[in-house]
């Protein structure tokens, strides 16, 4: 465990996340009071989008997902752990923790995803199940998913939006646009109306990183996290 000095990010009421996106200049947020949803254009520049596409092909192995359901065809993307100790993937990931203003202990290591043509991730909340049988797996020690940042780094010529069912809003694919949402509602529990599919690539290729927050500090090890 990680003992009882931390902060419980998500549930404390101590969430000022959506507050502080509130003010980043040029952000816009989803006008819907299902969920916290915020959306940021250029976020990342196109060189570093590219290095980090490189580091997404260099190493990629097949996309799994928490509690499978039964259907292989669910997520089918490539996922590639990024390496922390490499200075591209740092420097993105502070930046992602300063947009936030959550600590780097309560960030899970970033991956990047990449999706060939007709591959997707069918709908689903990024938070996991608490009853679910891989709870206890991803969650005992980090706890819950408290938000997620996705940044696309590409524009695939046509398919790979990311629909969000409860508003209908779909986010086009765009060189370093960001968008992040909470997965937790004020009163502590997970939203479901942060359910999302990541559409099937029509053509070309989608790449993106993903960085999900936890409630409580994630294990990282010695040196990993700079
Ligand atoms: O690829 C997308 O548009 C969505 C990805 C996603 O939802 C995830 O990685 O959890
Ligand atoms: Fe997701």
């Amino acid at each position: 465990m990680a003992g009882n000095d931390h902060v419980d990010m998500a549930t404390s009421g101590a969430d000022r996340t959506a507050d502080r996106l509130s003010a980043v200049p040029g952000i816009r947020r989803a006008p819907s009071p299902k969920l916290q949803q915020f959306m940021l254009t250029r976020f990342l520049d196109p060189d570093t989008c590219a290095a980090l596409m490189a580091l997404i092909d260099g190493d990629a192995r097949p996309s799994t997902i928490a509690d499978p359901n039964g259907d292989e065809a669910f997520r089918t993307s490539s996922t590639c752990d990024l390496d922390h100790r490499v200075p591209i993937v740092a420097a993105v990931n502070r930046r992602l923790h300063d947009l936030t203003g959550i600590p780097l202990e309560y960030g899970e290591p970033l991956q990047g995803q990449r999706y060939d043509v007709g591959e997707e991730f069918k709908a689903h909340t990024d938070y996991f199940d608490p009853g679910g049988a891989d709870w206890e797996t991803y969650c005992a020690i980090p706890g819950q998913r408290s938000w997620t940042l996705m940044i696309y780094l590409n524009e695939p010529p046509a398919g790979g939006a990311t629909r969000f069912l409860a508003t209908g809003k779909m986010h086009q694919p765009e060189t370093g646009k960001l968008i992040a949402w909470n997965n937790i509602r004020p009163d502590g529990t997970p939203n479901p109306d942060t359910l999302h599919h990541g559409m099937k690539v029509r053509k070309g290729r989608k790449y993106i990183i993903t960085k999900w927050f936890r409630e409580r500090p994630w294990p990282w090890a010695e040196g990993e996290l700079a």
